[in-house]
């Protein structure tokens, strides 16, 4: 096992680090002033809403950019052709700049809190100039601390192995993305990857939960502390400890890219486990595993807090094929899918999952499937098999 000296020497004074974690939550109390919610350790707290009137649950939906407005009306048709009782309140989260600060609209934000749940189509990121991510300041807004990533093979869809069966927690408030960057001297720039024992401990914990409810029965953990010493060495240490509240699941670790060959090499070994990792190795590697699967266009993600959870695909706007009803809806509504297991509407889960599956398997797919229907067409073919 992974030894990280220079980290150890600072270990014994850990618990008294308050400089670090605070500093964290500081950050996390940037992007809403006065609407941040509160962090706990908590793994995750179970959805308690009430049915309103009319017998339906009221979800957020933010449609999004590029590909997103024509991926969540698609989920929008089947979640009405399947009678889910969900009513959409849709909410865009378009930022303007208030007292010099980038602010999401306050609507948006309010709609999150009082629904606790939301189902959120790609946002983009401009490069270099505009805007900063809008997806990461959601997930630092409402403390979305853990971002699941399921990615499994689809019956019916060849592709090079049949038997992928990931499971990836992404640390999803700080790491690589903590946006904190300057400008030291002209033509050097810094930027800070910035890990707290609070949050890494806190993922870890979700991480070994998440196992341990899906009949998983070991944690990796995924890591650069080699070379990332401190940081990478104290999310390690985070999840040894918190291993130790799990002698049932194992755990072990592994270096990400020998986690990146041996996962393209043979899948299989990973369908036992949960892996878990900072942010920005959780970004790229699960990219990678939907390659093996048949792409983006099949992956689906939750954001998962304690106060709110916000479900989305892993893919992004997708500016290549926006508007042209060729995006593939099927990550966003395994997303949802996501979503209404978290709300324990499992039957009509299932109803639409089958109905979803049984399609791609017959062969009536989207492009990036090597399929001839559009988005539109597709949703209709998932329909009329609810
Ligand atoms: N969570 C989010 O909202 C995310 C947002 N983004 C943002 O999205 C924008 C575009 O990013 P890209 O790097 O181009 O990644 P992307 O994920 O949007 O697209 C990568 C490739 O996958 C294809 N693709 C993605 N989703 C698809 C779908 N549902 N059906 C069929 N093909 C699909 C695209 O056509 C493209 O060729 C950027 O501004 C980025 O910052 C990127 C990733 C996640
Ligand atoms: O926020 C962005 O623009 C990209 C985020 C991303 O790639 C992801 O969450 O997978
Ligand atoms: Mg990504």
């Amino acid at each position: 096992m992974f030894a990280a000296p220079a980290f150890r020497s600072a270990s014994s004074s850990l618990a008294k680090r308050p400089t670090i974690a605070s500093s964290a939550l500081k950050l996390n109390k940037m992007s809403v002033r006065g609407l941040a919610m509160p962090v706990t350790n908590a793994p995750t707290s179970a959805y308690n809403k009430q049915k309103g009137s009319d017998g339906k649950y009221t979800v957020t939906m933010i449609p999004g950019d590029g590909i997103g407005p024509e991926v969540s009306n698609a989920v929008k048709e089947i979640y009405h052709a399947a009678n889910v009782p969900i009513k959409w309140e849709e909410v865009s989260v378009a930022p303007f700049i208030k007292d010099g600060k980038q602010t999401i609209p306050e609507e948006s934000i309010v709609s999150i809190k009082k629904n606790t749940v939301a189902l959120k189509g790609p946002l983009a990121t401009p490069i270099g100039k505009g805007h900063v991510s809008l997806n990461l300041t959601l997930r630092r807004t409402f403390h979305l601390f853990a971002n699941v990533r399921p990615c499994k093979s689809i019956e019916g869809f060849k592709t090079a192995y049949d038997n992928v069966d990931t499971v990836l927690i992404r640390e999803n408030t700080e790491g690589e993305y903590s946006g904190i960057e300057h400008e030291i001297v002209d033509g050097v720039v810094q930027s800070i990857k910035l890990i707290t024992y609070e949050a890494s401990e806190r993922v870890a914990r979700y991480a070994f939960h998440h196992a341990e409810q899906n009949g998983r029965n070991k944690v990796t953990a995924v890591h650069k502390a080699p070379i990332m010493r401190m940081s990478d060495g104290m999310f390690l240490h985070a999840c040894r400890q918190v291993a130790k509240e799990y002698p049932h699941i194992a755990y072990d670790e592994d270096l990400l890219d020998r986690a990146c060959l041996r996962i393209v090499q043979d899948p299989a070994p990973y369908a036992d486990r949960v892996m878990v990792m900072p942010n920005l190795y959780g970004d790229i590697l699960s990219d990678m595993c939907a390659g093996l699967i048949g792409g983006l266009g099949l992956t689906p993600s939750g954001n998962i807090g304690k106060d709110a959870s916000i479900f989305e695909a892993v893919h992004g706007s997708a500016p290549d094929i926006a508007g042209q009803d060729k995006a593939n809806p099927t990550a966003l509504l395994l997303s949802s899918i996501m979503m209404l297991r978290h709300m324990s509407l499992f039957d009509k889960a299932d109803q639409i999952e089958n109905a979803i599956f049984k399609t791609i398997a017959s062969g009536e797919r989207t492009g990036d499937l090597g399929g001839k229907l559009g988005t539109r067409a597709f949703t209709d073919k998932i329909i009329s098999r609810l």
